[in-house]
């Protein structure tokens, strides 16, 4: 059912690619407004000024403190016919002058209603009151009366017909949920302070009913603590619901008469916090950020328990659906404001960062204890390049080993030098096969691999310097074959090495190869983990000749080394063949984690990545690599990314061998997070790319 009659002509609107909201985006603000107290005339230019600016900045809803019009501490003046004719007045007066503005204003007000006084949220755009929507809970313990002036929100669930206010009639209840009519994917509803400290906030049905944007008009006087408590109801409510929560609470100008007021402002987004204004500010001000509604729906789209609960929780007819009959929204360019990690995988915060290292080693040391356990196998057999992922494996597999008492010497790591092997990474495998007390063996593959090529007819065994895949996998495949045998020998089993980065490039060898092991616990870390976790490791864990080899194994450039180096001296280079990974871990986390599409990702890619001198980057990031891609480089290595991950690669993903799960963004086990067939195409996604992100 709608409060007014749906528009009779086709809705869609198209956007800039740059523009945020082409790719899901609405600009929201939360308005902290200096008090007037019981002036409505001056609050309302308050109002109006901070909607301007707001307008001004491509925002396309604001929200504006509980009784934003009347001021909160104002205790009998509430009952006084002069201030609450006054705000209607003014209300009014907000209607009018802000009409051509292209934004949606919710603004708080004390409104009389057959007989009774609300307290209420006000939601007005086009020179309309769309809805005014009562407080539920009224609290009244403490330092809080608001049950001697308002009464709460009836409890029946249907709406009455409306409430005349300002010259208008308009939608009236708890039970609207209101979106904008030009981007129908833009939902929102309204609760008013107390109503969200309650064990069931009206926001949480409103949620279900298909609100995915949350606001919070509050005047939440302060006392020490209390902000963190505010965040944590703001930052769980938005995860429990699936949803953004948009709070802000009066600030300076309101009553000290008893209590004091910080004009806390806060935006979250599935849990996670986007932006936060100045507390104790003296000024007028706007906290804005960029809400993700389309990463909102995936979610819940995904989230099956979401529509579960709703199915449950609301009958048809408890809520009433007000669209907001406005034209040209969202067409604001320019940069996106929300925070945007570069790389989604490693936190830019340093604490953060931290944890997350500390929980992906324990999971990875965790996995291999309980299999060795299960097991009974005394060893393991791992082989070491002196490269990235064989080295964490190494690092995971002492630990492990420490733990279970077990001796180190029971680890035997095999460097097993090949055609390309460089004289670097073999004697960094080495260094760190010694200085971590492991046994330590090489075992040259070259023969068996010239006997191999030669007994398939293979150019290389005549001399000729063919280097293509066959002589690639012949190494690796030995290697791998070597592996296997030596655990049959000595009772143990083959620790894999193969990240999640490289398992959705299908960047290993198939089967024989280094595709397999008997359990592999690098699987769920992606590359760019990796990294940060081997330094962890090494900071934490380790002095001297470990640490020292340590950082020389992360100067080094990543390559598999099957290829010799050219005439040039230029060593074979994993990232010149398949895109840096920084692109690839972010192209793999939206992908995913959030099921997004080729042209959002390649577009938060260019927000992230465009410019290398804004935003933050993770600590101890070197200054060297701190570099920058344009959108037609984005653009290329996203498409080979869609071909590797969607066409080509998903037959090895298939047949994984175990390792445990790390990161929030997934595992690509195909008895977890990710089943995909193995005989797909990647043309859905291409067709996609190409069609909306320009070259
Ligand atoms: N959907 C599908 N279902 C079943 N089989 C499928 C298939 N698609 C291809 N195949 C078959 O699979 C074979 C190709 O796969 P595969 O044998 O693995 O070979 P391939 O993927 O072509 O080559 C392995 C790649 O991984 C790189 N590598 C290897 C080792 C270590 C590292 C590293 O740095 O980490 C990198 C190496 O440089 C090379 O580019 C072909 O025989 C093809 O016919
Ligand atoms: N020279 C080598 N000696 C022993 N094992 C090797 C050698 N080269 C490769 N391997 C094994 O094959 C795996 C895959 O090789 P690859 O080069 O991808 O890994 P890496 O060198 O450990 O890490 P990265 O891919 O990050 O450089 C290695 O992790 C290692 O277990
Ligand atoms: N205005 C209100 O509803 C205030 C009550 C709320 N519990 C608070 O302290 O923030």
């Amino acid at each position: 059912m709608s409060i007014r009659p749906p528009k009779d002509r086709a809705l869609a609107v198209t956007h800039a690619f740059q523009s945020p909201a082409t790719h899901g985006f609405v600009r929201v603000a939360a308005a902290t407004p200096v008090v007037h107290i019981a002036d409505p005339k001056s609050n309302a230019d308050e109002h109006i000024a901070l909607i301007r600016q707001a307008a001004d900045q491509g925002v396309d809803l604001i929200v504006f403190p509980e009784l934003s019009l009347s001021a909160y501490a104002i205790d009998d003046l509430h009952m006084q016919a002069a201030l609450l004719e006054a705000v209607e007045t003014e209300v009014g007066r907000i209607a009018e002058t802000i009409k051509d503005l292209k934004i949606t204003a919710v603004v708080g007000a004390p409104v009389r209603h057959e007989g009774r006084l609300y307290n209420c949220a006000i939601v007005i755009a086009d020179g309309w009151l769309w809805g005014v929507v009562p407080k539920t809970y009224l609290p009244n313990y403490r330092e809080y009366y608001e049950k001697r002036w308002f009464s709460p929100a009836s409890p029946e669930l249907a709406p009455s017909g409306g409430v005349p206010f300002a010259g208008q009639q308009a939608a009236f209840g708890a039970h609207l949920i209101f979106s904008i009519e030009d981007r129908p994917e833009v939902t929102f509803g309204v609760e008013i302070c107390e109503d969200y400290w309650a064990p069931l906030p009206p926001s949480t049905r409103q949620a279900l009913a298909g609100a995915k944007i949350l606001l919070n008009l509050s005047a939440s006087n302060v006392v020490i603590g209390k902000s963190d408590d505010r965040a944590m109801l703001s930052s769980s409510q938005s995860a429990r619901a699936l949803a953004a929560y948009v709070f802000t609470a009066s600030g300076w100008g309101e009553s000290t008469t008893d209590l004091a007021w910080d004009g806390q402002a806060t935006i979250h987004e599935l849990g996670a916090k986007l932006a936060e204004g100045e507390r104790f500010a003296m000024d007028s001000h706007l906290t804005i950020a960029d809400i993700d509604v389309d990463r909102i729906a995936q979610e819940r789209l995904r989230t099956g328990t979401f529509a579960d609960c709703a199915r449950r929780e609301i009958k048809p007819g408890d809520y009433v659906d007000v669209p907001i009959r406005e034209q040209g929204r969202g067409a604001a360019e320019g940069p996106l404001r929300r925070p945007l990690d570069r790389f989604p995988f490693v936190p830019d915060d340093a604490a953060r960062l931290d944890q997350d290292c500390f929980e992906a080693f324990n999971i990875q040391v965790q996995g291999l204890m309980r299999r060795l356990k299960s097991t009974g196998s005394k060893k393991i057999v791992i082989g070491v390049s002196g490269g990235l992922d064989s080295t964490q494996a190494l690092l995971v597999a002492c630990r492990a080993f420490d733990r279970l008492e077990m001796p180190r010497t029971d680890i035997l790591a095999y460097t097993m030098p090949g055609f390309a092997t460089s004289e670097g990474t073999k004697s960094n495998a080495w260094t760190l096969m010694n200085s971590l007390g492991v046994t330590g063996a090489e075992l040259d593959i070259r023969p068996a691999a010239e006997q191999m090529l030669k007994d398939i007819g293979h150019p290389f065994a005549d001399g000729q310097p063919v280097h293509d895949i066959t002589f690639e996998n012949v190494q690796a495949g030995l290697r791998t074959d070597y592996l296997f045998r030596l655990a049959n020998q000595n009772n143990g089993f083959v620790l894999g090495t193969g990240d999640l980065s490289e398992l959705a490039l299908g960047w290993a060898t198939y089967g024989v190869g280094d595709h397999m092991s008997h359990y592999n616990v690098n699987g769920g870390v992606a590359k760019t983990l990796i990294r940060h976790l081997i330094r962890w490791v090494a900071e934490k864990e380790h002095d001297g000749g470990a640490r020292d080899v340590l950082h020389a194994i992360l100067a080094t450039e990543i390559s598999p080394e099957l290829v010799p180096a050219g005439a040039d001296g230029k060593i074979q280079s994993t990232e010149a063949t398949v895109g840096p990974y920084a692109l690839n871990d972010f192209f793999l986390f939206y992908i995913t984690r959030f099921g997004l599409k080729p042209s959002k990702v390649a577009y938060l890619a260019h927000q992230a990545w465009g410019d290398a001198s804004k935003g933050d980057w993770p600590a101890h990031h070197p200054e060297a690599d701190r570099v920058e891609y344009d959108l037609a480089t984005i653009k290329a290595w996203l498409r080979k990314f869609l071909i590797r991950f969607f066409q080509t690669s998903q037959f090895k993903r298939s047949a994984l061998p175990n390792g445990p799960k790390v990161v929030t963004g997934g595992s690509l086990s195909p008895r977890g997070d990710w089943r995909a067939p193995s005989d797909g195409n990647a043309r859905v996604w291409l067709d996609e790319l190409d069609a909306n992100v320009p070259d």
